[in-house]
């Protein structure tokens, strides 16, 4: 079993660290030893795990890289891990693209993963280090967005990822509050609690103390207000004052979180850790939003968000990428003035190449239920749930990288020097997701990648004054969310269901890791499934040249990994086994073998009767039993790993039975003796089968929880399908929303275009037909206006023409001058028509003809026809033709007239009669008149 033979073929280099107890005290017992080095290199590499109170388990072996032991510092770890090589790998000294380098920290939750990462209140982690030493090493041939005014667009014109860049000054300045803004001359913060900065990194301005306004900030206590988030919308800003009367249990939360700046540092109780830089936090413990803050021995201006969230609103965050109407409304962050600055790495720098210029890019990812998000980039709110959302990213070879997969579409930030990358960290670390959970109050829920691409380009070489194009490559650091059981970490609910996730994927990396153990060992094809999950994907995708880089000849070195397995060895054995058995290099197990009980009763049996037998026969003691076997052991020991299996001698069970049992023969025993003995055995024999039962009650009772754990991780992974479901179909709904008012707005703008027709129709339709209306009426009048009857109020007794009036008033008016008209006609008609009655009674009845009659023989006869012959009728027009012809004719118009005058009037009175709803002023005809002629008269 030797790590280092294995080096060349791995991934990943694979180290392993032990967390030190918390508060110095161990509350377990330990499982975990770490092995004395057999070779001459004096780091111990191997570790053996002893199951606690369980002689069933087998011991496990396991190698690493290298162990670090609860004593490591952060330096120890930064300097054996061997980050500086990698750092050395990715800025190219000899020149060249260089080589990708990634970091990454994997361990059962609380066992240190963010703490190497990201270090504590008075230590920095692996990538404030890296950073450092990155700067220190680039130097003078670092260029920034100061020094080189074209380098944003520049970078921007050979960035393959479809990134957004900015420069540091114009990404701080929008996240950060500067409240001493005033007192600082142009855009760029700078403060004073920054010491330590390399020598070859721009040193910030002194700054003036910050003077203490009505924010709340008091005068030597070095904070100034904590922001924090109760139920769901309210901020309430709390004074420092108020907040001293804090119960431990926020104490507590707001103690462990983690972060950079050290200046506000809410410390923490058990282990001196304070966690300065804003951190997003859910903690669903927190009944009452309270915080208190101490003062700081060291700093003067800091400040730090605090996030307590309700139960709801976390539950309406944890939906993937949805924030809660309360979350994040503003990302105006308060600058933090300072940074832990111990472990100091001044004087460790690596050589870099003096013929290119460099530039440094800062951006930060999390991997949250299998989706990428942006950490640089702020939320944005969705216009149909008013929520704060962020957009998922994808990770995908794009137009400008098809050789290499990248995520697209992220916030890169250039900085010039250590302190803006560190604000941008301290920017990007408030928007990662944690939750306080019962086995770490700051527990990360998501995968944090924290990614430093040097750019790299050769000086001068400007050909036809073109600027030459970027190359480079990029360290990522990532902390990865840590392995939970449910039961232990009391999760529900949403984070319940990210526990599932975020198990899900490690399985995942474990299937990856393992895989890599095995080809390593098995000389079987190193082909790692890393294609299962987003994690994967991101972790092992740069391991393998692509195959589309191949054939192009664009061959990029594989990159070089690390992976830091942390550790507590007085933790949780299962959990921390589990993740030991596929991180570690090489594993060897040792089985201990328990006989069946069933076995061990049937031997101690045979044995006794052997004896016996023997006894009688010879007196001399009988030889040693036969080592029995296991099934069940069997299977269990050899199904569970690689490693080589070593079967140690047996165990008591056997022993217990010989030991009761040899005493007993000697050839000197009575018949009674042997029966005692029988009797003896026979008890014996049932304890040991009470025994077996117990273990196997145990061995189910363990089985079940595992079942139920199981089952927990598949409830947890229901939840998180569940959620994404609910995602979807939130965003289907939204989909669906904004083209129903996208169609509606067009099915309006269509209907209304259609109304103004129709209204423009109806109107030029009226406007003709008054037109019409008014041209019959209005005859001569001219210019529409209205004829109008003299009513006698007009002395000249003229018709008049009103140009003004018209209307519907206009219209009565006429339509009663023509009614008098009419009227008057009529009288006219009435008064030949006696005349004529007259001359007609005076004729002979008998030779009267009907007036119709002589009417139409008459127009016969005038329109030179004949009237029909031999009838009375005849005789009557030939008579009247004969007579006095022109009278008849006149009385035939006459009649024709009075015929077209009845129809009028009919007609008349019939449009009257159905303007009869209209209140219009119709003049009546005088009854009388029309009365005046009988029924009964025969005019026609
Ligand atoms: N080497 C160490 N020295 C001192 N304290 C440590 C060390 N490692 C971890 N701790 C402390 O243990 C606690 C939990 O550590 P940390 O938050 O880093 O765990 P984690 O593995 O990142 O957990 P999670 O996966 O839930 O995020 C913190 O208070 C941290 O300060």
């Amino acid at each position: 079993m030797a790590a280092s033979t294995q080096k060349a073929t791995n991934l990943f280099q694979v180290y392993l660290r032990l967390r030190p107890p918390q508060g110095g005290a161990a509350t377990g017992e330990r499982f975990l030893t770490v092995e004395e080095p057999d070779d001459d290199s004096k780091t111990p590499k191997h570790i053996t795990l002893n199951p606690p109170n369980d002689r069933r388990r087998a011991i496990e072996k396991f190698a690493f890289t290298q162990v670090f032991e609860e004593d490591a510092t952060q330096l120890d770890v930064f300097n054996c891990v061997g980050v500086a090589n990698l750092i050395n790998g990715v800025l190219a000294p000899c020149g060249g693209d260089g080589t990708d380098a990634l970091v990454a920290t994997l361990g059962v939750t609380g066992s240190g993963k963010s703490h190497t990462i990201l270090g504590s209140r008075s230590q920095r982690g692996l990538t404030q280090l890296a950073l450092d030493v990155i700067f220190q090493s680039l130097g003078e041939n670092i260029v920034d967005c100061d020094t080189c005014p074209t380098l944003e667009q520049s970078i921007v014109a050979s960035d393959p990822s479809e990134a957004a860049i900015f420069s540091a000054p114009t990404f701080l300045d929008s996240v950060f509050v500067d409240l001493s803004a005033s007192h600082r001359p142009g855009s760029r913060a700078q403060t004073p609690m920054n010491v330590g900065y390399p020598p070859s990194s721009p040193q910030p301005r002194p700054q003036q103390e910050v003077q203490h306004g009505p924010s709340g900030r008091i005068p030597g206590l070095g904070c100034e207000t904590v922001r924090v988030v109760m139920g769901k919308d309210s901020i309430a800003t709390l004074s420092p004052l108020a907040t001293t009367t804090t119960t431990d249990k926020s104490q507590s939360i707001s103690d462990n979180r983690r972060g950079l700046g050290a200046a506000f540092v809410p410390h923490n109780r058990q282990t001196g850790h304070a966690f300065c830089g804003p951190r997003r936090q859910q903690v669903q413990r927190a009944k009452g939003a309270r915080g208190r803050m101490q003062p700081s021995g060291r700093a003067t201006a800091s400040t730090s968000c605090v996030r307590l969230k309700s139960g709801t609103n976390q539950a309406a965050h944890s939906q993937g990428e949805s924030i809660g109407p309360g979350h994040t409304p503003s990302r105006r962050l308060h600058r933090p003035s300072t940074f832990p600055q111990q472990p100091d790495v001044n004087g460790l720098s690596v050589s870099c190449d003096p013929s290119a210029e460099y530039a440094v890019l800062i951006s930060m990812y999390e991997v949250y239920n299998d989706r990428i998000f942006d950490l640089l980039t702020p939320p944005t709110k969705s216009t149909a749930t008013k929520e704060y959302r962020r957009r998922p990213l994808l990770f995908k070879p794009t137009e400008a990288s098809p050789d290499r997969k990248v995520v697209a579409g992220l916030r890169k930030v250039i900085c010039g020097n250590l302190h803006q990358a560190l604000m941008v960290l301290e920017a990007g670390l408030h928007e990662r997701r944690v939750a306080g959970t019962g086995s770490n109050s700051v527990s990360s829920r998501s995968h944090g990648f924290f990614c430093v691409e040097v750019k790299k380009r050769t000086r001068g070489n400007r050909k036809h004054g073109a600027e030459p194009s970027w190359g480079g490559s990029a360290l990522t650091i990532v902390d990865l969310a840590g392995s939970e059981r449910a039961r232990d970490a009391k999760t529900a609910g949403t984070t319940l269901a990210e526990a599932g996730k975020i198990n899900e994927s490690l399985m995942y990396l474990g299937q990856c890791l393992q895989m890599q153990s095995d080809a390593a060992t098995k000389d079987k094809p190193n082909l790692v499934p890393f294609r299962q999950c987003k994690l994967t994907e991101l972790l092992f995708s740069n391991c393998y040249p692509s195959p589309s880089a191949i054939s192009s000849g664009r061959y990029r070195n594989p990159q070089k990994a690390v992976m830091i397995v942390t550790a507590d060895p007085h933790g949780d054995y299962n959990a921390t086994s589990q993740i030991l058995r596929y991180s570690a290099l090489a594993r060897e197990v040792t089985v201990p073998r328990i006989p069946s009980i069933t076995q061990t009763i049937l031997a101690a049996a045979a044995q006794q009767q052997q004896q016996a037998s023997q006894s009688l026969s010879s007196p001399v003691e009988a030889p040693t039993q036969a080592r029995p076997s296991s099934p069940r052991g069997r299977g269990r020991g050899s199904g569970s790993g690689s490693g080589s299996v070593h079967y140690p001698p047996l165990l008591s069970s056997p022993d217990i039975v010989r030991g009761a049992s040899s005493p007993a023969h000697s050839p000197a025993n009575t018949a009674g003796s042997n029966d005692n003995s029988m009797h003896r055995s026979t008890v014996e024999a049932a304890v040991l089968e009470i025994s077996r039962l117990t273990e196997e009650i145990e061995y189910l009772q363990q089985a079940l929880e595992a079942e139920r754990t199981a089952r927990q991780e598949a409830e947890a992974r229901l939840l998180s399908m569940e959620d994404r479901m609910v995602d979807l179909e939130q965003a289907v709904r939204e989909d669906c929303t904004n083209e129903f008012e996208r169609r509606l707005e067009i099915e309006m703008a269509r209907w209304r275009a259609m109304m103004q027709v129709e209204m423009e129709r109806g109107e030029e339709h009226w406007g003709r037909k008054i037109e019409l209306f008014e041209r019959s009426f209005g005859g001569g009048g001219g210019g529409g206006g209205v004829l109008l009857r003299n009513d006698g109020n007009h002395n000249d007794g003229d018709d008049y023409y009103d140009g003004d009036a018209g209307g519907e008033e206009g219209d009565e008016d006429k339509e009663n001058i023509l009614v008098e008209d009419v009227h008057q006609e009529n009288e006219r008609l009435r008064r030949e028509n006696e005349a004529l009655r007259r001359e007609i009674a005076s004729m002979s009845p008998t030779k009267r003809l009907p007036l119709r009659e002589r009417v139409s023989d008459a127009g016969a006869v005038a329109r030179g026809g004949k009237p029909e012959t031999g009838s009375p009728r005849h005789a009557r027009t030939s008579r009247a033709v004969g007579g006095g012809g022109g009278s008849y004719d006149e009385e035939g118009s006459l009649l024709d007239r009075l015929e077209r005058l009845r129809v009028n009037d009919a007609q008349a009175s019939a449009r009257s009669s159905a303007g009869g709803g209209k209140s219009r002023k119709v003049r009546k005809l005088p009854g009388k008149r029309w009365n005046a002629v009988g029924d009964d008269d025969d005019l026609f």
